[in-house]
């Protein structure tokens, strides 16, 4: 059996813990009943020993193993993973969403997509990145009463996605504690203001709005700080004609999206300018976490 989740971009700009976009970049595992439990790593964490032992994805899913299964069988895990860990590109995201999808799977259990969603939520208590991890495309959501709501946008195929991924990890966990307690109502209202504009802007794809309606006040900038070099990526995307450009989740990634013809243009500036940061062009995913038995 194969589980498969792509990354995730989460706020994308003003959208702070709201807005949450798929990428067609995945972690895969391969899920085989044996005699004794096992695990292989490829990709991103395959250098990482802890990541063979009682890793996350190992975790959430004996605690739903053991839950849904009177059985005790024993499993060999093979991961491929393409999404780097602590860059803000949804690693932690997609590990709970495949690590739930594959014990209901292993189960023979229909797991329709809301009630996954809606399981993931109890791992990661904000939804923009599960929500794409899970649905795939662009997404809008809240939580109300435990429960996601949410509304996806397919992404056409004419946008592309180019990301830049320094090598320093920025974990989600301390990078929130970073951000201010209070905020006043002007910079409230601002986001307010972008947030619906870039929404709205997504749902009908007025591709032009983008760069005015994605700035934010809320959290970039504090984030940035921790690595001023990446306000030279933004400037240096948005002036080599992308049409948005914006801290990836907590960071460290810079996540842009550009129209297909810009998109090479736009990857040669960037790899040219910042040569010790990966920098590549990626396609938007518009189904989300995919289960094959
Ligand atoms: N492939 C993986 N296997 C096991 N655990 C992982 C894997 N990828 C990520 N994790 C876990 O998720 C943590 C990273 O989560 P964190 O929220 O800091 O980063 P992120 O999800 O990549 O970023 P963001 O939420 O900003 O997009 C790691 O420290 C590790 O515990
Ligand atoms: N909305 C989250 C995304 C990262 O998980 C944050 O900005 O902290």
């Amino acid at each position: 059996m194969r589980v498969s989740v792509p990354a995730t971009s989460a706020n994308m700009g003003p959208g702070f813990d709201t807005l949450g976009i798929a990428l067609r970049m995945k972690n895969q595992v391969l899920i085989k009943p044996s005699k004794f439990h096992s695990v292989s790593l490829k990709g991103e964490g395959s250098n990482n020993p802890a990541l063979k032992d009682n890793n996350m994805f190992i975790s959430i899913f004996n605690d739903f193993y053991h839950n849904l299964s009177t059985k005790r069988r024993n499993f060999r895990f093979e991961f491929f993973n393409e999404v780097p860990m602590s860059r803000g590109l949804g690693s932690s995201s997609a590990v709970i969403v495949s690590a739930i999808a594959s014990a209901y799977a292993i189960e023979g259990i229909e797991l329709p997509k809301p009630k996954l969603l809606n399981l993931a939520l109890a791992y990661e208590n904000h939804p923009d990145n599960i929500t794409p991890a899970v649905m795939g495309g662009f997404n809008v959501a809240t939580v109300q009463d435990n429960e996601v709501k949410y509304i996806k946008k397919d992404m056409p195929k004419y946008l592309k996605a180019i990301v830049v991924i320094p090598n320093r990890p920025i974990s989600t966990h301390m990078s929130r504690k970073t951000l201010p307690y209070k905020y006043s109502k002007d910079d409230a209202v601002f986001n307010l203001s972008h947030a619906s504009l870039l929404t709205a802007a997504f749902m009908t794809e007025n591709w032009e709005m983008l760069r005015m309606a994605s700035q934010d006040k809320f959290h970039q900038k504090y984030r940035m700080k921790q690595m001023p070099e990446l306000f030279e990526v933004q400037k240096a995307s948005l002036k080599a004609g992308s049409l948005m450009s914006t801290l990836s989740g907590s960071g460290s990634t810079f996540f842009s999206i550009s129209h297909a013809d810009d998109c090479r243009k736009i990857e040669k500036e960037l790899k040219a300018k910042f040569p010790h940061f990966r920098v590549f062009v990626t396609d938007f995913d518009n189904y989300g976490v995919r289960v094959d038995k």
